[in-house]
C-alpha cells in the first residue's frame, strides 16, 4: 500500500492525520481573533478532551491516528541538518529578519527538546518568554505592541488545510492567509524525509510556493474518476486550472472530471466542505443556502485546446449535476433540516461537515442536533463528538482531519 490513498470521501478509515490543540489556543486573545481566524477563545483543557474524544472514536473505528506535531518532531530528529534547516525557514518564514534575535531564537529552541520545539513553535513564541529580548531594530519598535515574537497557529487543529490527499498524491496548499502560510512547512518536512513518507513516490499536484491559493477543504474526492473543488473565499479558479492539468496529466491518473463550485467569498461558505459533505455513495449533506443559483463548472482533459483542458458550465442544480456526475439519485441532507433559523446556526457550527469514517457512518459535532436527528432519521450511523470548544474555530470533523489512507469502495 503507498503511503497516501484516497479514491473516495467515504471508504472505510484506515489512517488519518490530527493536530491535538496546545498552547497555541491559550496565546489566542481578543484582540487577535480576527487577525487568527478564530471566533472566541477555546478553554483549552475541554477542547483537548473533546478532540481526544475524536481520536478515540477513529481509533475505536480501527482507524490509526497519526499526528502533525509527532510526524513533525520525529523528522527533525533524523538529522541535524534537518533540523537546523527547518528552524532557518521556520524563522524565515516568521519574519525574523534581524541576525541577533534569529541567532537568539534559535539558541532558545534548540534548548528544548525535538517535541517541545516543535509545540513551542506552534504555541508561538512571546516576548515575555525570550530572556533579554530588546527592540533593536525599527521592526521591533514599530511593532511594540505586539505580544509575539513568533505568532501561534491555532489553525494547525484543521489538518484538512494545508494539503490534501488526492488518489495516491498530495496537493501541498497555498494557504490563502499569511497567518496560516508555515503549517504548511510542516507537512513539506515530513514529506520529504519521513521514512514512512519519503520514498513512497508521492506525486506532487500543487506546491505551497505556487503564488495562486487553494485549501484543502475545497479539495473533495468524490470516487476514482470525480473531484469535487471549491471555487471559494479560499481557492482561486486559476489553482484549479494547475492542479487539474497536473492530476490530468499523471501516467497513473485515474480522475477523469472535477467539478468546480462557484461558492459565495464570504466566512460562513468558506470551503466546499462548510457547506457540502459526503455520507454515502447517494447522500450528501448540504447547507440549504448553495442549493440554489450556483455556477458549477466541469473541467475534463483535452490536449487539443491551448491550455489542456475542456470547461463546461453546467446550468443545472447541484443535485442533477451530481446524480448525473455520479451516476445515481443523489440525496441532499439539508442542515438543519433547512430551516432559515436551525440550518442558520448548526451550518455556522460545522453541521454540514462531516467525517465519513466508512460509507453511511459518520462523525458529527454534538451540538448539531437537529441535523444528527434528521440524518439518524435517515438511516445514517452516527457517531457523536462533544463540541463546546473545537467549534469556536469554524471547522468541524472533516476539517479537523486528513486521511491519508482509505479502502477503496468496491
Ligand atoms: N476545511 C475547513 O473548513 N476548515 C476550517 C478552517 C477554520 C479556520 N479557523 C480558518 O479560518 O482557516
Amino acid at each position: 500500500m503507498k503511503p497516501i490513498h484516497v479514491f473516495s470521501e467515504i471508504g472505510k478509515l484506515k489512517k488519518v492525520l490530527l493536530h491535538r490543540p496546545g498552547e497555541e489556543v491559550e496565546n489566542l486573545t481578543p484582540d487577535l481573533l480576527e487577525r487568527l481566524l478564530f471566533d472566541d477563545i477555546p478553554y483549552l483543557k475541554i477542547a483537548q478532551e473533546e478532540h481526544d474524544a475524536f481520536a478515540k472514536i477513529l481509533q475505536d473505528n480501527g482507524v490509526e491516528v497519526v499526528y502533525i506535531e509527532k510526524l513533525t518532531a520525529e523528522t527533525l530528529d533524523l538529522s541535524d541538518d534537518i533540523k537546523n534547516n527547518f528552524i532557518d525557514e521556520f524563522l524565515f518564514e516568521s519574519k525574523i529578519h534581524s541576525d541577533n534575535m534569529k541567532k537568539s531564537l534559535k539558541e532558545y529552541l534548540l534548548s528544548m527538546d525535538t517535541q517541545a520545539m516543535v509545540n513551542k513553535m506552534i504555541a508561538g513564541i512571546r516576548k515575555t518568554e525570550l530572556a533579554g529580548y530588546k527592540r533593536t531594530t525599527l521592526v521591533d519598535v514599530v511593532n511594540d505592541f505586539y505580544p509575539f515574537i513568533t505568532e501561534p497557529m491555532p489553525n494547525i487543529l484543521f489538518t484538512r488545510d494545508t494539503f490534501a490527499s488526492i488518489g495516491n498524491g498530495v496537493s501541498f496548499n497555498h494557504m490563502y492567509t499569511n497567518v496560516r502560510q508555515r503549517e504548511t512547512l510542516f507537512c513539506d518536512y515530513v514529506f520529504k524525509y519521513h521514512p514512512d513518507f519519503k520514498d513512497g513516490n508521492v506525486p506532487h499536484w500543487y506546491d505551497r510556493d505556487e503564488d495562486t491559493y487553494i485549501e484543502g477543504g475545497d479539495q473533495l474526492v468524490l470516487n476514482k474518476e470525480t473531484l469535487a473543488i471549491g471555487i471559494s473565499e479560499r481557492t482561486e479558479s486559476a489553482a484549479i486550472e494547475k492542479l487539474a492539468r497536473k492530476v490530468f496529466a499523471h501516467p497513473e491518473n485515474t480522475f477523469k472530471t472535477i467539478l468546480a463550485f462557484d461558492l459565495p467569498h464570504q466566512r460562513s461558505f468558506m470551503h466546499l466542505d462548510t457547506v457540502f459533505t459526503q455520507i454515502d455513495h447517494d447522500k450528501f449533506t448540504i447547507h440549504a443556502g448553495i442549493e440554489g443559483p450556483l455556477r458549477i463548472f466541469k473541467i475534463t482533459s483535452d490536449p487539443s485546446s491551448e491550455y489542456g483542458l475542456k470547461i463546461t458550465v453546467e446550468s443545472k442544480d447541484v443535485q442533477t449535476v451530481l446524480s448525473e456526475t455520479l451516476g445515481r439519485q443523489i440525496e441532499l441532507i439539508r442542515c438543519g433540516n433547512g430551516d432559515i433559523i436551525d440550518g442558520g446556526r448548526e451550518q455556522w457550527n460545522d453541521g454540514a461537515n462531516t467525517l465519513a469514517i466508512a460509507p453511511n457512518e459518520i462523525i458529527v459535532y454534538s451540538r448539531n442536533h437537529v441535523t444528527n436527528e434528521l440524518l439518524a432519521n435517515k438511516g445514517v450511523k452516527l457517531h457523536i463528538m462533544p463540541s463546546s470548544e473545537l467549534s469556536r474555530g469554524r471547522g468541524g470533523p472533516r476539517c479537523m482531519s486528513m486521511p491519508l489512507v482509505r479502502e477503496d469502495l468496491e
